[in-house]
Formats: C-alpha cells, structure tokens, sequence
C-alpha cells in the first residue's frame, strides 16, 4: 500500500491554509521529545488517560457523522474509522494498567479543559453543521497522526530502540492504520465535491485550523503535567 497524499486534493488546501497552525501541531515539541523517547512519563500518562476520554467522544463524532451521510460505501467508511477507534482504545488501556491504572479509573478521572474544548468543538460542529463540516473538523485527528507517525518512523532524530514510546510511534505508522487514513481523505474529497467544498474554502478552512489549534493545545496539555507536578 502507497503512503496517503497530505498536499493534494481538499485535504492539501485545507492543510495548507492552516499554515504555522499545522507546523505547531505535527512538530509540538511532545512529538519530538516522543520521538526521541525523552519525554517525561508524567506528560506522556497524563496525554493518554486524557485521549481515552478523548477517543470515547470522537467516536460519537464518528457516528453523528455516519448518521449525516448519504450512501453506504460512505457509511462503511465513517464506520471503519468509529471502529478504529474502538480497536485504539485497549493500546490505551494496556499502557495504564502497565502504570497500575485501571480502566475504571481512567474512565473516571475528571475531564481536562483541553479534553472537553476540542472534542465538544467537533462535536458541536457535528450538530450545527453538515456532513462535510464535520468531516473536516475530524481531519486533523485523524490524518495529522498518520503524518506524524509516518515522520516519527522516518526521522533520524528518532529512536526506537529502548524507547518506552515505541509501540505509539508503530502503531499510528502502521499500513491497516494508514488504509483507514486514505479512506478517510477519499472520503472527504467525494463529500467535497457533493457538497461545493470550492465555494466553503473560508468556513472550511477555520473549522479545520480551530481543531488543529486544538490537537496543539492537547499536546501542550500532556506537557504542563511535568511543569505542574514540579511544583
Ligand atoms: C488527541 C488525539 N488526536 C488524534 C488521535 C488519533 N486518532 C484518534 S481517532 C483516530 C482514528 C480515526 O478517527 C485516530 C487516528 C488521538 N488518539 N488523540
């Protein structure tokens, strides 16, 4: 399987428009110090007991969005990723129990602001928009992580080897992962065209740099954890 196209097609403007947005979120300094396996745990248990959270109401974003479209092929393909989801959550549950949490108690951890701005905004554009807004709201979650993955895997600066992180970089680089992601811009580049993506570029584009800003804003989460347990 070929590696997905990031600068073509909608997908592409709309990544393009985000600008330094996008380098901020694909190049936070969480993923560098991830690749290069000296991020602190605390920043890395405090992003992965969130993004169970996390995962649990982009799913519901995943079916609202199944229940906005049109035609089977694009409800198998809105469903694969609700299942993707489904199958990413025991990679969470696994690293917990491995620091003696379970999952009841992740399940029941208070919900962090950042947790609660970027899945409520998505969810929100779900139930105020259309399908394709909410396609669009939901694409840097799902194809900015097969970019960094993908660059994690190829950096040199990354090390793999005894890093505690490496099963994370793995999976987000692996190929059921990356068909899961072309599906999904193959899928927003038919709701596009269905829909006149070309006269929406305006409100497309901020709905989609909101969310980026937010994925930053999640990866800044992971790292305050440090600075607050220092205190
Ligand atoms: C904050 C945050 N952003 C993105 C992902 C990655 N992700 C979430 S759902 C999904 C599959 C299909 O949507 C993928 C790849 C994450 N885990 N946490």
């Amino acid at each position: 399987m070929s590696t997905p196209r990031f600068d073509s097609g909608l997908y592409g403007q709309l990544r393009q428009q985000a600008g330094s947005a996008w380098q901020d979120y694909v190049a936070h300094p969480f993923v560098r110090q991830l690749g290069a396996g000296t991020l602190p745990a605390p920043a890395f248990h405090r992003y992965l007991t969130q993004d169970y959270l996390f995962l649990i109401h982009f799913a519901r974003a995943w079916a609202l969005l199944v229940s906005k479209l049109q035609t089977l092929p694009e409800m198998r393909t809105a469903t694969a990723a609700l299942n993707a989801i489904v199958n990413e959550l025991p990679l969470h549950v696994g690293y917990c129990a491995s620091w003696g949490l379970s999952e009841s108690e992740i399940a029941h951890q208070p919900e962090a602001a950042e947790t609660m701005n970027y899945t409520r905004y998505v969810l929100d554009i779900g139930h105020t928009g259309d399908a394709l807004e909410l396609l669009v709201a939901l694409m840097p979650c799902v194809a900015g992580y097969a970019e960094i993955g993908l660059h994690l895997l190829h950096d040199a600066a990354t090390v793999l080897e005894n890093n505690p992180y490496a099963s994370w970089i793995r999976n987000y680089g692996d190929r059921d992962y990356l068909a899961s992601v072309q599906a999904a811009l193959n899928l927003l580049e038919t709701v596009g065209q269905q829909s006149g993506a070309e006269s929406r570029l305006t409100r497309l584009s901020t709905i989609f740099t909101t969310a980026t800003r937010l994925e930053s804003a999640f990866w800044q989460m992971g790292l305050n954890a440090v600075t607050a347990g220092a205190q």
